[in-house]
Order: structure tokens, then sequence, then C-alpha cells
């Protein structure tokens, strides 16, 4: 199953010329080494322009929502949308969304956790619904968004419900570069499950985003990693069957007593 990553510098404010710039990544990589999944970044339509995004927003998903659906059609390839802001019911939420290779959407992810560092909350509202997996090629995978990936009660719920690999779409600040990294492996670690990441690249209002997107194995190996300073392609593959071994070969999950903790 291979894999390819947007490290993408968004254009802030303008959704039209973000989606025009993923249509163009996604023809070329379907020229090179046709990827069977294609990841983009947290809110890569509008970026971070919080103020904005009353005017930015998409209303229930659209049009974004039938633009990835089509090129997901389009191209027959699986689609880990990263994340848009999405206006429903005058809330505007961070939603991703995930298509397979027919353009269905299999799965609508709602961010949980706002950032108060980034006054998410005066902006945003935070998703209500529980996490759930979704599969796409018959493989069982989670997305979480960002701030997301600092509650490990995420990733861990998604694994216990048969989650395989576990991507996350963000826009992580610079200052915070070992967090998102070690985080990331930890999770795989942990969970003994592939993390797949996309970040973005860029400034925006003096807050510099730091890439460093990661493919990491379900023994927390780096096997692919972005820079941290400009746009780009990371390539993975993911193999189902050596999470079956890493799970075999150290049985966390069957050592595990929740009844004690
Ligand atoms: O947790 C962090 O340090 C960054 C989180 C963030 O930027 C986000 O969720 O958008």
């Amino acid at each position: 199953m291979k894999i390819a990553v947007y490290q993408m510098e968004l254009v802030p404010g303008s959704p039209e010329e973000n989606r025009e710039k993923v249509s163009r990544w996604v023809e070329t990589q379907m020229q090179e080494d046709a990827p069977d999944i294609i990841v983009l970044p947290e809110m890569w339509t509008t970026s971070y322009v919080l103020e904005q995004l009353d005017a930015t927003a998409d209303e229930s998903s659209e049009p974004t929502q039938s633009y990835l659906s089509d090129l997901a059609k389009k191209h027959q390839i699986n689609i880990v949308g990263g994340s848009i802001a999405n206006k429903v019911n005058g809330n505007i939420y961070n939603t991703s969304l995930i298509f397979n290779r027919n353009g269905e959407l299999v799965y609508k992810y709602n961010k949980i956790h706002l950032v108060p560092m980034l006054n998410e909350p005066a902006y945003l509202t935070g998703g209500e619904e529980k996490v759930e997996t979704f599969e796409l090629d018959g493989v069982r995978m989670g997305v979480i968004i960002c701030y997301d990936l600092r509650f490990p009660e995420l990733a861990r719920k998604l694994a216990l419900d048969g989650a395989q690999v576990l991507f996350v779409v963000a826009e992580w600040p610079k200052p915070r570069t070992n967090h998102w990294v070690s985080l990331q492996i930890a999770r795989a670690i942990e969970n003994q499950m592939y993390v797949v990441s996309s970040n973005n690249v860029g400034t925006l209002d003096g807050v510099e985003y730091t890439g460093a997107s990661l493919i990491v194995d379900p023994w927390g190996e780096v096997v692919a990693k972005g820079s941290e300073n400009k746009e780009e392609t990371i390539k993975g593959s993911l193999n189902p069957e050596r999470v079956v071994e890493v799970r075999k070969n150290v049985p966390v999950f069957a050592s595990r007593v929740p009844d004690l903790y």
C-alpha cells in the first residue's frame, strides 16, 4: 500500500488556489509512482486565518467534499483529505474527510480537542461524536487532527477498534517540533501501528509551521520524514502484516489489565 503525503505550503484564506494546488500535485503523483493513498494537512483550504473563517469556511463541507470525491474517482485513489473549516448550522468545525477509490465518503471526523494556545475555542466548535475507524483497501485505519495527538486515549481507542494505521493531519508550529515527532513515535510504539502524518510548511502571522511530516512503522522506526522548511512529498509504503508481526512479538494488547486503570 503506497502512500504519498503532501507537506504543503498553504495559500492563506484562498480555498480555490489551494484546491488548484492539490489538483496539480495529484496529477504529478499519478504520473510518477501512483500512490494508493494520498494525505493532505490540516485546514488546507484556508490555513489558520481564524478571523476570516466565517467567510472562507465550507458550508456543510461543500464545495471541498465534492471536489475530493471527484478527485478520488478520477484517479481511482484513496484520499485522507486533511481537514477543512466546515460551517454547519452556524458553527465552524475542523473536519476531516476520507474517501475511497470510488469517491465515496467513508468517514468524517470533527476535531475534538481545540487548541487554547491558538485561541481556537473562540472561533471553532469541538467535535461531539466519538472517534471511529474506517477501512481503505481492506485495512482498518483512524484519523486524528493535530492537537488530538497529545491525547493518547484517542489513538488507543482506535487501535482497540482494530486500526492498523493512524493518520495525523496537522498545522503544527515549529517551536514544538520535538513534541510533534516524539508523540507520533510514541503513538506508533505503544499502539503497534503505523503513524502517517501530513504537516504544512510556511509562516503565517509570525508562526512558522514545522513540516517534518512522518511515516513511522509499528516498531517506532521513522521510515520517511519531511524536511522542516520546504514543500515536498513524503513517500512510503504500509504493510499490514508488519503490524501483526510486531503485535505478536511484543503482545502488549494481550498484557493489558484495563480493569486496574
Ligand atoms: O499541540 C500543539 O502544540 C499544536 C497543536 C496545533 O497547532 C493544532 O492543533 O492546530
